[in-house]
């Protein structure tokens, strides 16, 4: 059934376990996410970025809020950073049931202010909202947060931010980043500074930048003539152990690019003469089947709807 993000995320943080949000820019990527939630008995969010709404626009939008309602599990449909208020009120307007506003590149009054107006506008349609304070390491969609700028959540800050937005869920920034390269090795995660905010907050957090980049679909994007540097991703004992400390709402694309980069390019691979659609797509649909599970076992949703 298609529910808000309030309706998945309470749970979950009361809960203990995180529960995977997931982008979507197709309908064989829409349907992995959404019949592997069922098939585990998962509630699960599929959310659409700005780009993802200029690729598939309202006919996208449609696949997933079609597939939302059919479910037998909760879904619900969201904007990923969402660049401002138009942008946010747009996506309602579209039919989505969550929206985030990411105004985490002002200063703390200004994302203040950004926040409330959407959170005001969004609460009066009945529709929860995400919001983000502290910047993420990495490329945020459209905006280059380097190292030395990128910093982490200050507790006190949190607490203030969420008392003077009214926002539903907020995004922290504990040391993930967006994307295939996550730092040398295992990616350092703040969990004291989780810990600190999440003993301060009683609203869902929300983990950007949480894709695991399993090295076995890495090996397999190699070997299938892709091309990739050391790439790197969240440990599944740091979302582990991130969940049990307020972490409710996990954030995950490059896993999917890249699963589904693999199916397609094994396929055509294996059979150069193949030129069926359903035989390079499916393949994909399958191996980002995988992924999904893997990260809704490692995030404790399995059965949880
Ligand atoms: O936090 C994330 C996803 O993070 P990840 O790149 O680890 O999958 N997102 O918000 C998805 C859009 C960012 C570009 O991928
Ligand atoms: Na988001
Ligand atoms: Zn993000």
């Amino acid at each position: 059934m298609l529910v808000t993000g309030n309706d998945i995320l309470i749970p979950a943080r009361a809960g203990q376990y995180g529960v995977g949000s997931f982008n979507t820019n197709n309908m064989e990527i829409t349907q992995a996410i959404i019949h592997t939630a069922e098939r585990l008995r998962s509630p699960v969010m599929v959310q659409m970025s700005e780009g993802a709404i200029k690729y598939g626009g309202q006919d996208l939008a449609n696949i997933v809020i079609d597939l939302a309602r059919r479910a037998t599990v909760p879904v619900a449909l969201h904007l990923d950073h969402g660049s401002s208020y138009e942008s946010a009120l747009k996506a309602i307007k579209m039919g989505f049931t969550s929206v985030m506003i990411d105004a985490s590149h002002h200063g703390f009054e200004d994302n203040v202010k950004e926040t409330r107006r959407v959170v005001e506008a969004a609460h009066a349609m009945g529709i929860s909202v995400e919001s983000e304070l502290g910047r993420l390491g990495g490329i945020e969609e459209h905006i280059v947060v380097d190292e030395k700028d990128a910093f982490l959540t200050d507790p006190e800050e949190a607490v203030q931010f969420i008392e003077q937005t009214g926002t539903d869920y907020l995004a922290i920034a504990i040391g993930t980043s967006h994307g295939a390269f996550k730092g040398k090795g295992r990616p350092y995660i703040d969990h004291a500074r989780i810990e600190k905010i999440a003993s301060l907050t009683s609203i869902p957090l929300v983990a950007h930048g949480s894709s695991g980049v399993p090295q076995e679909i890495v090996e397999r994007f190699r070997a299938a003539g892709g091309q990739i540097g050391d790439a790197a991703g969240i440990a599944d004992e740091d979302l582990q152990r991130a969940t049990g400390f307020g972490i409710a709402k996990v954030n995950v694309d490059t896993d999917l690019r890249l699963a589904s980069t693999v199916g397609i390019r094994e396929a055509l691979t294996a059979n150069p003469k193949e030129f069926d659609p359903r035989k390079i797509f499916g393949p994909a649909r399958e191996v980002m089947s995988q992924v999904i599970e893997h990260k809704m076992r490692v995030l404790g949703s399995v059965g949880k709807a």
